[in-house]
């Protein structure tokens, strides 16, 4: 009976499959993805095993080129009690008397000239007694004054200690500026806080990772931190936007991989595969030990060659990043050529190696800590322990579209855990999806699109709540219909609108493009333009404090131009990763929007660790289109684009103009 019922089943559904094979595709990776994400769902019954619905709000409009599916587990396990949900089901305990009182003062601090009045929309997040909640916030959406106003209502009216609430924000930078503003605001309330301890409660995920670091794995020192002066052992900054490496952690890395060669033959046998040198010579007649090649290597897909021990610890850094422990790797499962497979190979001897080199200094990565944090925080002696943090319990996360799936694996762990211990906990995570532009460094806009799988609500549903910030009060509405315009190539995006609050004025535009622009034939064409916009803002009424904003994605463009201006003109220059957060009254954007190469290894990884849809090169061409977005949003009434040529959202921005003058 059971066999025929079995038969029936399959049956129907490879009729279904052969009717509607794109649907069958999905459903079928994305349970694929649930039950390799919690793997003890795999034992359920299939009733509690399904996986939980997303909103309809909540979905990517369309799915890119899916990634090929890996047979492997996930290298770390999330929090147990994810399967059954982390958050809830009780809601905040909000009252009437406590809204009322924060909307009196809020009203009194608007008239004081301290804050703006929020919108409906704003009101909704302030308010908002879901215990876990995402908040699309688009851009110039007032996402930051909505989120101090926030954590406000958390300390003031609903009287959470500060001892129990952390904001994550992206850098130290944006930390001190929340800082500043949350001090400043809570100043109106007038209340008996201290303003220490709120500084306090804004950290970035590295620092706040270093907390939990200093309580169960001692005092680590900070490979990333060597050689930094000034650095904070506490305060760690986010890496995403670090440069260069310095010559203390080349030296240690260069150590690595010289002790590394001289004692394993089969790492020189692959050292010198990957340089196309003629293999090493084993006959065991040398006295000293080899000493290794340090030429240099390009791998495909980057954009410029560089040591050896260098690229290791570059594509180290993304493996980790996107939640692969390298240690763990089976080489012969990736999806790639044999060139990609030696090199993994080479990088796991190597990182054996560096690792261990970093534990007999003291020394500990950030990667190193979080993946040693999210396997301690996973074990039954942190459900039992003491030192899980309780500033943790009350989480609100700016920038979400921007974290990992390392993060996402440690966050999961660490309020699993928490909700393990009976600890009251809650999530607020503010995103924009469209604003995603830290792919390259293991960062994806998917994990905050498939929140819910990550972070889900006890209860049958498992949804988080939804809110949505959709006026824009930066800029005019030309300038963000062409910003969305260059949306429109994206692959995987949450769909969603925005209207302008701002009204145009005679003179303002959105993106004027200037192509066949070559910058250094026509750099004097450029500056005497750079002059023209500084004197058309001093003109204007009511202008932006920030006159003109010049950016591109490369420096090298930034400093012939930088050496050009005036200093005494109100312009400030900045690479688009730079400028997040800020605006100026003119955009001027100076970029040719190259498409990336193809990384044969990233797409390997990417399907490898299992947390993506999209492949890694279809991430970053939809990436470049974002950022395109984001330099093009920081203008408030007017953008400029000078480009060589019309490609990637240049392109898009010529078709739209086009489109229109038809
Ligand atoms: N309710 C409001 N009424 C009027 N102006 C507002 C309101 N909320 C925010 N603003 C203004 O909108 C601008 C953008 O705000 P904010 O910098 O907080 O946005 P954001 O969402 O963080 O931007 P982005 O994500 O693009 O960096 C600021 O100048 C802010 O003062």
């Amino acid at each position: 009976m059971l066999s025929a019922v079995k038969r029936y089943k399959r049956l129907v559904s490879s009729a279904l499959a052969r009717c509607f094979p794109r649907t069958s595709a999905y459903v079928r990776s994305e349970d694929d993805l649930i039950l390799r994400r919690w793997p003890e769902a795999r034992k359920q019954p299939a009733a509690t095993a399904k996986k939980p619905r997303a909103k309809a709000a909540a979905k990517p409009a369309r799915a890119g080129k899916a990634a090929p599916r890996s047979p492997d587990k996930p290298r770390v396990r999330p929090a147990k009690a994810t399967s059954d949900g982390i958050y809830g089901p009780a809601r905040l305990s909000i009252g009437e008397q406590q809204i009322q009182a924060m909307r009196l003062r809020v009203g009194r601090a608007v008239e004081a000239g301290v804050i703006r009045a929020p919108s409906n929309e704003q009101w909704a997040m302030i308010l908002e007694a879901s215990p876990v909640t995402r908040i699309f916030a688009g851009a110039g959406s007032g996402k930051s004054t909505t989120l101090v106003l926030r954590v406000v209502f958390m300390l003031c009216h609903l009287e959470i200690p500060p001892e129990r609430l952390t904001v994550i924000s992206f850098t130290n930078a944006s930390c001190a500026e929340l800082r500043e503003q949350l001090v400043r605001v809570l100043g109106f309330w007038n209340l008996d806080v201290d303003t220490e301890r709120v500084r306090q409660c804004v950290r970035t995920f590295h620092a706040a990772m270093a907390v939990l670091a200093r309580e169960v794995l001692g005092k680590p020192q900070w490979f990333e931190q060597l050689e930094q002066k000034g650095a904070s052992p506490t305060e760690l900054d986010n890496p995403l936007t670090a440069s260069r490496l310095r010559p203390a952690q080349q030296r240690l890395l260069k150590q690595a991989y010289q002790q590394c060669y001289a004692e394993q033959p089969r790492f020189r046998e692959r050292v010198h595969q990957l340089l196309g040198l003629p293999a090493p010579d084993e006959t065991g007649t040398r006295r000293t030990a080899p000493k290794a090649p340090l030429d240099a290597f390009k791998l495909a897909g980057e954009r410029t060659p560089a040591p050896l021990f260098e690229a290791f610890h570059a594509q180290a850094g993304f493996i980790e990043s996107i939640g692969i422990r390298i240690d763990q790797i089976q080489p012969a499962r990736l999806a790639c050529q044999e060139t990609e497979r030696a090199f993994v190979e080479a990088l796991q001897l190597f990182w054996r190696c560096f690792s261990e080199l970093l534990d007999s200094q003291g020394l500990m990565t950030f990667n190193g800590a979080f993946q040693r944090l999210t396997q301690w925080l996973n074990s039954p002696e942190a459900a039992a322990s003491p030192a899980l943090p309780e500033p943790f319990s009350h989480l609100l996360i700016d920038e979400f579209q921007d974290i990992s799936p390392q993060i996402v694996q440690w966050l999961q762990a660490l309020h699993g855990a928490l909700a393990h211990q009976g600890a009251p906990v809650s999530l607020m995570a503010i995103g924009d999806d469209w604003q995603s532009i830290y792919g390259w460094r293991g960062s994806s806009p998917e994990l905050f699109m498939d929140f819910d799988k990550y972070f889900p609500a006890k209860g049958t549903k498992k949804l988080s709540r939804v809110l949505m910030l959709t006026t824009n009060y930066r800029s005019i509405e030309p300038v963000i219909r062409d910003g969305e315009s260059v949306l429109a190539g994206v692959c995987v995006k949450q769909e969603k609108t925005s209207q302008a609050s701002r009204a145009t004025q005679p003179g303002d535009h959105g993106v004027k493009l200037v192509t066949r622009f070559d910058l250094k034939a026509r750099l004097p064409d450029l500056i005497s333009e750079i002059q023209a916009q500084c004197e058309h803002v001093a003109a204007r009424e009511g202008a932006d404090r920030n006159a003109v904003l010049v950016l591109s994605r490369r420096n090298d463009p930034l400093r012939l131009i930088e050496a050009q201006l005036d200093r005494k003109w109100p312009v400030k220059t900045y690479s688009i990763h730079r400028a997040k957060g800020l605006q100026a009254e003119v955009a001027i954007i100076v970029d040719d929007c190259l498409p990336s190469e193809p990384h044969p290894l990233r797409n390997a990884l990417y399907a490898y660790c299992g947390f993506f849809r999209n492949s890694y090169d279809q991430a970053m061409a939809d990436e470049s289109l974002r950022l395109a977005y984001v330099a093009i949003t920081r203008g408030v009434s007017r953008v400029l684009w000078y480009t060589q040529k019309a490609q990637g959202a240049t392109r898009l921005l010529t078709e739209r103009a086009k489109a229109k003058h038809r």
